[in-house]
């Protein structure tokens, strides 16, 4: 249930266990995407924010309330958190649905994750303790070794405004069950939930400076902790220009990246589907969901052309049922999209696709009953060529383009040609037919008989244009350690590699 006139928190910038005004003291408005309407402003932190958080980060790695504790202290902050976040789990889901246009529904549904995803990682701290040092036997009496976990130090995460507080969280929760301390630097687009997880650190008493959340602009708070010296790690979530911008200050500096990009994701259909309109949802679900803005969308669908024609008149009927609606009416199946200039984005993509030749099967319009926010109906467009825009760039919208496909061999070439990597998914009920796409197809990511099911215990991660490196499982904990080899000579004998003086 949506909380009528939720009050939206003024909030400062949370560094050291404290809100802390910007030091330049500006601030950027919220924009409900429904409406159009400003309901508020964040702070917009800059470069010398940054390095008051960074110095924050570096004393709570040094301080023993922080630096010192064991897995399973850390595991009970994060089961704290997890339940302060369930407390309040109905007004931050309106507050993330009032920020980002998401429905109402997947708000809930998020928060739900967000809290799961905190306990995931409280039970891996704890696991961590038995690991933090682990023995290795070299079969040799003159040498004792080990390998030691350690926290990799002060990182820097930087996110998405699509999944606002759940994409936070898969990098915030590893970090602080890894011991590292962090900053977090949400979109500007949607902040308002990562700024109240600062409250909620601060209520139940995480120590100074484990976590600093800086809001603002990408060039004026993103770009100095991307290149500031004493971060040692960025963990990004976002688009392919800036990861190619944060990767380049990150190298000047040999501080190691991960990059979760974006995609052009394919599904496959092939015509041994039991059940055509199983078949239909999950396109449309692996593609509409959360308004199309989820970088794994199975944007391409690539159907087998026995069955095209039967899979597309099913799909416009699906498709012409879907909510369209204000988010926090019940039942929004579909709302606007983030902002307006994401709004001109996908408009021009499809006016582009037009100009190239593509039909329009069905939406790209602002629907007749919104005259405001930034809305458009879900698009169908067909008669796609493998040169279009449409086919190889990623819209971040509700638009699927169609393509079809006689044998297996071209399917696979098909879902195969672009540059990301990031997902994939297969609807036959060939087993040994979907055991040869999951080999073929080159993602990160493989869905059989279904697009978009997520759970933490798996990794997540693309390759290609989609990016490198991991979030979730215990991938998503192994990128926020620094492994330490220790070698210990035991024996009493000298070494003798040099002739003794007094010999
Ligand atoms: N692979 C994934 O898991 C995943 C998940 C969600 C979103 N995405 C991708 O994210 C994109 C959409 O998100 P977006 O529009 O917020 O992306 P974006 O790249 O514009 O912004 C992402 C973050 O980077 C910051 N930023 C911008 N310029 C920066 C700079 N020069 N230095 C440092 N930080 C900077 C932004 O302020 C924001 O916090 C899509 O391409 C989508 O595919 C990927
Ligand atoms: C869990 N989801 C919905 C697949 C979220 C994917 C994160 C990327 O946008
Ligand atoms: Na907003």
């Amino acid at each position: 249930m949506a909380i009528r006139n939720v009050r939206i928190p003024s909030r400062q910038l949370y560094i050291n266990g404290e809100w802390r005004e910007p030091v330049k003291k500006n601030r950027i408005p919220i924009i409900n995407p429904a409406t159009e309407e400003i309901i508020g402003d964040i702070p917009a932190a800059t470069a010398e924010d940054v390095d008051v958080a960074v110095e924050a980060a570096r004393r709570a790695l040094a301080r023993d309330d922080w630096g010192s504790t064991t897995g399973a202290q850390r595991a009970k902050y994060l089961r704290a958190i997890a339940a302060k976040l369930l407390e309040r789990k109905s007004e931050l889901a309106t507050l993330e649905s009032l920020d980002s246009g998401k429905t109402l529904f997947e708000s809930a549904a998020d928060m739900d994750d967000v809290a799961a995803c905190f306990e995931y990682y409280a039970d891996l701290a704890e696991a961590l303790d038995s690991k933090r040092k682990t023995p290795v036997n070299l079969h040799l009496d003159s040498f004792k070794t080990y390998v030691l976990r350690e926290p990799l130090g002060v990182v820097g995460l930087i996110t998405p405004w699509n999944y606002p507080l759940l994409m936070a969280t898969w990098k915030v929760a590893p970090a602080l069950a890894a011991g590292c301390a962090a900053i977090l630097k949400p979109s500007e687009l949607a902040s308002i939930t990562c700024l109240e997880l600062g409250e909620i650190c601060r209520e139940v008493g995480l120590p100074p400076g484990a976590l600093n959340i800086l809001t603002g602009l990408g060039p004026e708070a993103g770009a100095p902790l991307s290149s500031h010296p004493h971060v040692d790690k960025i963990a990004f979530t976002g688009s392919g220009p800036t990861g190619v911008k944060i990767m380049t200050a990150a190298a000047q500096l040999v501080k190691p990246v991960s990059l979760e990009l974006g995609g052009k994701s394919p599904i496959v259909v092939f015509d041994d589907i039991d059940n055509l309109d199983i078949a239909v949802e999950w396109a449309l679900f692996g593609c509409f969901a959360n308004t199309g803005q989820v970088c794994s969308a199975t944007s391409r669908l690539i159907i087998q052309e026995s069955i095209a024609s039967e899979f597309l008149d099913r799909l416009l009927l699906w498709t012409k049922n879907i909510k369209i609606s204000d988010p926090l009416e019940e039942d929004c199946k579909l709302g606007p999209v983030v902002s307006s200039g994401q709004y001109e984005k996908v408009l021009k993509f499809i006016s582009n696709a037009k100009n190239e030749g593509a039909t329009i099967l069905y939406g790209g319009k602002r629907p007749e009953h919104l005259k405001k926010g930034y809305y458009v109906q879900p698009i169908i467009i067909t008669d796609v060529n493998t040169s279009m825009e449409i086919w190889k760039e990623e819209v971040f919208g509700p638009v699927l383009c169609v393509k079809t496909f006689k044998t297996e061999e071209e399917a696979i070439e098909l879902a195969n040609d672009t540059k990301y990597g990031l997902a994939s998914a297969i609807m036959s009920k060939d087993v040994e037919r979907c055991e040869r796409f999951t080999k073929a197809f080159q993602t990160g990511i493989i869905w059989i008989n279904c697009s978009q099911p997520t759970f933490h215990q798996l990794p997540w991660g693309g390759k290609k244009r989609s990016g490198f490196g991991r979030d979730l499982g215990e991938w998503g904990l192994e990128k926020y350690l620094n492994i330490k080899q220790v070698t210990e000579y035991t024996s009493d004998d000298a070494w003798d590699f040099y002739k003794s003086p007094s010999n």
